[in-house]
């Protein structure tokens, strides 16, 4: 899939102090979160650009946000079947796709790193976008675990990186929590609250601290559940009953670390269990195993549980 250059720079004021009002967005990596960041940036009128490594990463992609529009358009145009498909062309026709990261950055308002949660990969990537993107463009990070300083520590544009940190699945999760570091400038926070409210979102303000708001509060939920389960407490169906059951949540912990990917669960156990004051984070045997055996949650049809 080739990258066609058409997105026009166009939102940036020439004032340096003024916010960067966001009209074309590249998204770096196109899986289920990136994925979903296309989806409702464009969904909202973005042009955007998702890059992932691969054309065949990229198709599969595409293939996703298609079928999570046809879920959105088949309650939204409910009685407009019509409307529906027009909208979803719409949509799908603000997507393109590039396996060339340099060459997508060059005319985007903002990039939006959606990439695996390794903070030396992340580092890589933004050294070497922050050398082609235009002065203007803000960076944000998506990580659910790492510095937001850590990471634009990389970068000459400390001023012009953030946090937004979105919500699995991005369609459906109305929340994002934008984080902003010592050095991200007034302007930067704004534009991404903006952002974030343009694309109907409800954004949350937080520091730079491990875990920002929701993770802080929810890992320890799905750390303990998981091992509940490996000392042979309960069973795993009976935690996530009861999750649910007793505590109100959509899905117990163990469904929902399927449903996040054991992939990531195991590179943010790993990145906090670098902090020896925290046991919470001692490795898990279970959780090594299924990783090792692919077995990765529901983005690969069974992890704890196992998927059609
Ligand atoms: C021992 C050591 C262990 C170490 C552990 C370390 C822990 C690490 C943990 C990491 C955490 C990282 C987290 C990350 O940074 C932040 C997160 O994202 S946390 C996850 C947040 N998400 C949730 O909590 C999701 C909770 N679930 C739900 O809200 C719902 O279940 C659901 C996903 C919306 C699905 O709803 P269900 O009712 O269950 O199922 P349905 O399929 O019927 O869907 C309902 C409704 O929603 C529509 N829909 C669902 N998905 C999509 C989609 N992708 N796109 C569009 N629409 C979607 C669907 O069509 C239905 O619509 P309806 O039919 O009702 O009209
Ligand atoms: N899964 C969740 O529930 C969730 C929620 C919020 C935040 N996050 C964070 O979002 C990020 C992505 O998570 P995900 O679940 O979408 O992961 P994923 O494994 O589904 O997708 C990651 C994608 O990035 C691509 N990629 C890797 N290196 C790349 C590079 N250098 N350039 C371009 N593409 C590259 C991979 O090919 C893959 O398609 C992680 O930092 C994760 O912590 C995840």
């Amino acid at each position: 899939m080739a990258f066609v250059a058409h997105q026009l720079f166009s939102g940036f004021s020439s004032s340096a102090a003024r916010n960067v009002v966001i009209k074309s967005v590249t998204i770096i990596g196109g899986g289920q979160m990136g994925a979903g960041i296309a989806q409702v940036a464009a969904s909202t009128g973005h042009s955007v650009t998702l890059v992932d490594t691969s054309d065949d990463i990229l198709k599969k992609s595409i293939e996703t946000i298609e079928g999570s529009l046809r879920r959105v358009v088949k309650k939204k145009f409910a009685d407009k079947p019509e409307a529906g498909e027009e909208f979803i062309r719409n949509v799908m026709q603000k997507v393109l796709t590039s396996a060339d990261a340099a060459s997508a950055v060059r005319g985007s308002d903002l990039v939006v790193e959606a990439i695996a949660e390794n903070l030396k990969v992340k580092q890589d990537l933004f050294r070497r976008l922050d050398k082609l993107a235009p002065p203007h463009t803000i960076f944000a990070s998506n990580t659910s675990s790492l510095s937001i300083s850590d990471i634009a520590s990389s970068t000459n544009r400390p001023d012009k990186f953030g946090g937004l940190h979105f919500f699995n699945p991005v369609a459906m999760m109305k929340l994002v929590e934008v984080i902003g570091t010592p050095a991200t400038s007034q302007e930067t926070s704004e534009s991404l609250m903006n952002f974030s409210k343009v694309l109907g979102k409800t954004p949350v303000s937080s520091k730079d601290t491990s875990g920002f708001i929701v993770n802080r509060l929810l890992v320890p939920c799905i750390v303990e559940a998981i091992r509940m389960y490996e000392r042979g407490d309960a069973s795993k169906e009976d935690i996530d009953i009861a999750m649910k059951l007793g505590a109100g949540h959509p899905m117990g912990p163990i469904e929902l670390a399927d449903y996040i990917g054991l992939d990531t669960v195991k590179s943010i156990m790993e990145g906090e269990a670098k902090d020896p004051d925290n046991p919470l984070f001692a490795s898990s045997d279970l959780l090594n195993k299924l990783v090792a055996e692919g077995k990765v949650g529901r983005k690969t049809a069974e992890g704890f549980y196992k998927y059609k």
